[in-house]
């Protein structure tokens, strides 16, 4: 049984995977709209009341506006007496090519040693499937649920979770009003020892235009008559962020609060091997040499990267172009204890610091920035019950305690999610640290799969048994 079980797991997985839900691309929202479609579908076959919740349009830097996801919630009980969890998970996906360098199609899920890879098989769906596996093995046992369970899954997170605010602010006294506690599934852990998850950067997201002549030229033709747009552009990014990963723009390291003593101390007891995190992504030499620095500019500090330049020549081959108009996409992360005030502040400052930048240049060439997504950061209190709870949960399945992590990436909604409900949050991955999210060959492994679902459905126990005070 527990085969069959394993097998039926894994084609929804594939069937899950082969969808295409690029929040990032606007030509495949049809298939977004179908991915929401097919979640809502599964949790009401499953007898979970249901709802498809339109929340609006999104508009587009070009002024066009396109129809969001809806986002799909759900309920399985409805008993007072009972704690409510409500948890949160994403469907769409980073973009994917097989031409970007993966091993497999990456929209067909494809196992090899025990390794199932796809788009999204880890960030977020497999973590979302095991959510849903949980509350079927409680049915399929024909044993009540310990808690009321709520689901929000949304088709926008990789974006900024565009709509999900409003959407959340608008449900506050309805849905969200008997949800006691949230919980997230939608990062990894460190090493091979499982984690729970209590802080996440948050993220601005910028796009740098300029542009010179209304049409691209020929570089032998017209190079060394016009001030190209590409030059401009690579000087100023260059003014972001040093080599040695100091962030030049004025303002943005002031604003962060040196890493105290007790923060030094976790991060030192945490086992974290550097040579096999430098295997895993393949690099020789870190920006950092000590274990302490290195979790903390992941975690705890804010950094710079730079993504791509749209309008850029990249195919293979030597187009000799000068391109008449680029956009460089860079973006921010923010840490928790940077107050959202300040981060606005910062927002206006970034765009000034980059128009003096380029001013000092004196080109012709005109320069527009534009932020594109705004997400805050979040920190939580680990001495929560919930993290308690999370704790023997972990004990029960893996047979050991978990590292206390916090999470370089983001996810938007989380802080959303404190602020206008006020209940806690606890982070649970079950993702791999090898997982390559965002990244060619991503995949969830088939042992993280089953056995994070075995310890959702061992939470939702552990979470039952909370005593009532706590919020
Ligand atoms: C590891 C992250 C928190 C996973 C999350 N789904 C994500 O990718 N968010 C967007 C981001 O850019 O961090």
């Amino acid at each position: 049984q527990i085969i069959e079980i394993s097998i039926s797991v894994k084609i929804m997985l594939r069937d899950w995977v082969a969808i295409e839900s690029d929040s990032s691309n606007v030509q495949k929202r049809p298939e977004l709209h179908r991915m929401m479609e097919t979640v809502a579908q599964k949790l009401q076959l499953m007898g979970g009341t249901v709802q498809l919740v339109d929340i609006g349009e999104q508009e587009l830097p070009d002024g066009q506006t396109l129809e969001l996801p809806k986002v799909v919630t759900a309920q399985f009980g409805n008993d007072s007496s009972k704690h409510t969890v409500c948890i949160y998970g994403h469907v769409d996906v980073q973009p994917a090519k097989l031409e970007d360098g993966w091993a497999t199609d990456p929209y067909n899920l494809t196992e090899i040693n025990g390794n199932l890879y796809g788009r999204g098989a880890s960030d977020n769906k497999a973590p979302v499937l095991a959510w849903i596996h949980a509350v079927e093995a409680y049915q399929a046992l024909s044993m009540d649920l310990p808690v009321n369970v709520k689901f929000v899954i949304e088709g926008m997170e990789e974006t900024g979770s565009n709509g999900l605010d409003a959407m959340i602010m608008a449900q506050r006294d309805t849905f969200f009003s008997e949800v006691d506690y949230i919980i997230i599934s939608d990062c990894g852990w460190l090493s091979r020892r499982p984690a729970l998850t209590y802080g996440t950067r948050g993220n601005c997201y910028f796009f740098a235009e300029v542009e010179g002549p209304k049409q691209d030229l020929h570089s032998g033709v017209y190079g060394g008559t016009v001030i190209e747009p590409m030059t401009d552009l690579i000087g100023i990014l260059d003014t972001l962020i040093s080599p040695s990963g100091k962030i030049l723009i004025p303002g943005i390291r002031e604003a962060v609060a040196p890493l105290s003593d007790e923060e030094w101390k976790m991060y030192q007891d945490i086992q974290f091997d550097m040579d096999n995190y430098k295997n895993k992504i393949g690099v020789n030499q870190l920006m950092y040499s000590n274990k302490v620095d290195l979790l903390a500019h992941m975690w705890r500090y804010p950094t710079v990267s730079i993504h791509g330049i749209e309008g850029a020549f990249s195919d293979p081959g030597t187009k000799t172009v000068i391109p008449a108009k680029v956009t460089a996409k860079f973006s921010i992360r923010q840490v928790p204890d940077m107050d959202p005030a300040m981060v606005k502040k910062q927002v206006k400052y970034m765009k000034n610091y980059l128009h003096s930048v380029f001013a000092k240049r004196k080109s012709p060439n005109k320069l527009k920035v534009t932020m594109v997504i705004g997400a805050k950061p979040w920190l939580a209190d680990t001495h929560h019950p919930l993290y308690e709870a999370g704790k023997v949960a972990i004990k029960r399945v893996f047979n050991m305690d978990p590292d206390l992590i916090r999470e370089g990436g983001t996810i938007p909604i989380a802080r959303t999610f404190q602020d206008v409900t006020g209940k806690s949050i606890i982070m649970m991955p079950i993702g791999g640290f090898d997982d390559g999210l965002h990244s060619q060959n991503e995949k969830m492994s088939r042992y993280n799969y089953i056995e994070g679902t075995k310890l959702f459905i061992a939470y939702l126990n552990e979470v039952s048994q909370i005593k009532r005070t706590s919020v």
